[in-house]
């Protein structure tokens, strides 16, 4: 499922703007990479395309559909959303939370049935966090409730799967472990991401923001390059193909 951003505008009460002008789109399969600076408006965006704010100008297209006419309940079983904010209930269990990943694709009032939760078992595994089930979600630590959080998202078999920071608790393997699988999976992801090196090696498009606006769009080596980086992060970088070709950002201090 392909997913478009058109000329996306956000403001706040006072008309202070947070996002204008964005354009941006993820086709069927990709991995696109949201980067840019604190408050460049990465997060801001997500939400427009997860529908969990309105843009106040521009559209948001799924398939080319207008994400406002279709119902709440196919967007939400197309679109899954991996985000900072994680349930706080200290009764839940993994197991619940996984589970909730599942609610789109039950009749209302319907009991978890036994493929809810072989799918659950089966999504855990995945995350290395198989038989977690009972564990008690607030004694996770940041890096295990962000492998649980996408374990939820990938068990509502979601096309498009949108991903705030995913990677800012993990460790260094569970990071290229969640990149890799984000560019396997058959789903359309769209993933703010603070590490450039990461995002260059692993993201078929970047979309670069600063200050609201979208400054480049397009695959890594086209948008990464040093003098960019330079302007919009404030970083002296060597940019460059390593051997396997894939782009690659090593970043060697902050400028002036
Ligand atoms: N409700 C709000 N009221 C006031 N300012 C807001 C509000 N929501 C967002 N902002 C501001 O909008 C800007 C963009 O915020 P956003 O969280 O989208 O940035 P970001 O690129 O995700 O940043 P970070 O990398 O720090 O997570 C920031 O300056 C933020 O302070």
């Amino acid at each position: 499922m392909r997913i478009e951003a058109r000329d996306i505008g956000r403001r706040l009460r006072d008309a202070t703007p947070l996002l204008a002008e964005v354009t941006l789109s993820a086709p069927t399969g990709s991995t696109v990479g949201l980067l840019g600076p604190n408050g460049s408006g990465k997060s801001t965006l997500l939400r427009l395309l997860a529908g969990l704010d309105r843009p106040d100008d521009g559209r948001v297209l799924l398939d080319g559909a207008d994400r406002r006419a279709l119902p709440r309940r196919q967007v939400a079983r197309h679109v899954a959303v991996v985000s900072q904010h994680t349930p706080d209930d200290a009764d839940m269990t993994v197991g619940d939370v996984v589970l909730l990943g599942r609610i789109p694709h039950r009749a209302r009032l319907a009991p978890v049935s036994a493929d809810d939760l072989r799918r659950s078992a089966a999504a855990l595994d995945r995350a290395g966090l198989g038989g977690w089930e009972n564990r008690s979600w607030t004694s996770l630590s940041g890096g295990e409730r962000q492998r649980v959080a996408l374990a939820r998202a990938l068990v509502q078999e979601p096309d498009v799967l949108l991903l705030d920071e995913p990677t800012n608790h993990l460790d260094i393997r569970h990071r290229f472990a969640l990149l890799e699988d984000l560019t396997r999976l058959p789903v359309t992801a769209v993933a703010a991401l603070h590490d450039l090196d990461l995002a260059a090696q692993y993201c078929d498009e970047i979309v670069l923001l600063a200050a609201g606006r979208v400054v480049a769009c397009g695959p890594p080596a086209a948008v990464l390059t040093a003098d960019r980086v330079e302007r919009v992060f404030g970083v002296t970088a060597e940019v460059g193909p390593d051997v396997t070709g894939r782009h690659r950002v090593a970043l060697r201090a902050a400028s002036g």
